[in-house]
């Protein structure tokens, strides 16, 4: 199912949650929303499934308009962090609920057919008898998921539904959430504030900052050319380094960075921490290590230049630096925005 968001506004009291969205969500696309707290995702998320209505602008599926269709009528299924699952029913019974109190009449052994066919598909086998204090974080959101699913939802809703979970289930589910979603056919958004899960998960990754949408594309598309100051720092760590622009270079010290759309005079260059290299020899920023990290997939330098700024540089395990060492950072690559 195609959804289509025009114009769509939101006004909780004086304060606009969600200021005049546009949005195409295409047929069996996966699209996250992505964005900080307040930016206004769970709002839209809210107003896709009917649980709130918007005071301006249309939400189309399909081609019909929804905007104020009830939820129950929508054939919307949803998922929302920490979706409480009903304590007093087993596992089998939170996932045949939706069946049981939906216009749709169902015979009891269609139910337990439906029940145990999803209990298969989220590797719930042999759980459906037990209720949900018996069970793991993770499979609690396999049931809250396999709940959202028993009606056969053409649009599948889910509101941070990771969130509470540890890194590596999260990222287990996240894989297994996209499977699904392929082998369903289903369109689906979700919501995050957490890039990674976006990028790793989506078709499309719409970015939200104060209730607009501020950038949309494939997690390639944003990754590769962020449109501005905030996507950049919003999408991953970010070096701010102050430069000026002088007839399309961008200048720092000795270092020169091309900067084709930027206007002479004071500008910031923002760098990823892989983009920055230490060098024992000049030319470069000088600076002095404060701390090394090490990780699994390499060694994090924080640095210290003499204009005070520190700066974080990714470097391969085999570089030497030890706390106090000095050296040079260059910039391998950079984005530069005037200021
Ligand atoms: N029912 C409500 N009444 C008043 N203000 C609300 C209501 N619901 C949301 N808001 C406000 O609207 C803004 C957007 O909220 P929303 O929950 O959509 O943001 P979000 O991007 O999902 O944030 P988070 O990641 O923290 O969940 C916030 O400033 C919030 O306080």
């Amino acid at each position: 199912m195609k959804i289509k968001l025009e114009d769509v506004s939101k006004t909780f009291q004086t304060f606009r949650a969600v200021r005049g969205v546009s949005l195409e969500i295409e047929s069996g696309e996966m699209v996250a929303l992505l964005g900080p707290s307040g930016s206004g995702k769970t709002t839209i998320l809210r107003m896709i499934a009917g649980l709130e209505y918007p005071d301006g602008g249309h939400i189309l599926f399909g081609d019909t308009d929804a905007t104020r269709i009830p939820v129950r009528e929508r054939g919307v299924g949803f998922v929302f962090q920490n979706y409480a699952l009903f304590p007093h029913m087993t596992v089998a019974e939170n996932i045949g609920f939706g069946m049981k109190v939906s216009k749709t009449k169902r015979s009891k052994a269609e139910i337990a057919s439906r029940v145990n066919e999803l209990l298969g598909l989220m590797r719930l086998d042999g759980l459906g008898n037990r209720f949900p204090s018996q069970i793991s974080g993770g499979q609690r959101q396999r049931v809250a998921l396999a709940r959202a699913l028993a009606v056969d939802p053409t649009v599948l809703l889910l509101d941070e539904p990771f969130g509470a979970l540890d890194a590596n289930v999260r990222r287990d589910l996240r894989r297994w959430l996209r499977e699904i979603h392929e082998e369903l056919g289903i369109t689906s958004l979700f919501v995050t504030h957490d890039q990674e899960e976006a990028l790793d998960l989506a078709d499309r990754v719409v970015i939200l900052n104060e209730g607009n949408i501020v950038q949309q594309g494939t997690p390639e598309e944003v990754s590769r050319a962020p449109n501005s100051r905030f996507v950049t720092t919003f999408l991953g760590d970010t070096n701010r380094i102050p430069a000026s622009v002088h007839d399309g270079s961008a200048v720092v010290g000795e270092i020169r960075l091309p900067a084709p759309n930027a206007t002479n005079g004071a500008a910031e260059i923002l760098a990823r921490p892989r983009d920055l290299d230490w060098q024992s020899q000049g030319p470069g920023i000088a600076a002095r290590v404060l701390r090394v990290i090490d990780r699994p997939d390499g060694r994090r330098l924080v640095v210290s230049t003499d204009a005070e700024a520190h700066l974080e540089l990714d470097v391969a395990p085999e570089v030497v630096a030890s706390v106090g060492a000095t050296g040079f950072v260059t910039i391998r690559r950079g984005q530069v925005f005037n200021i």
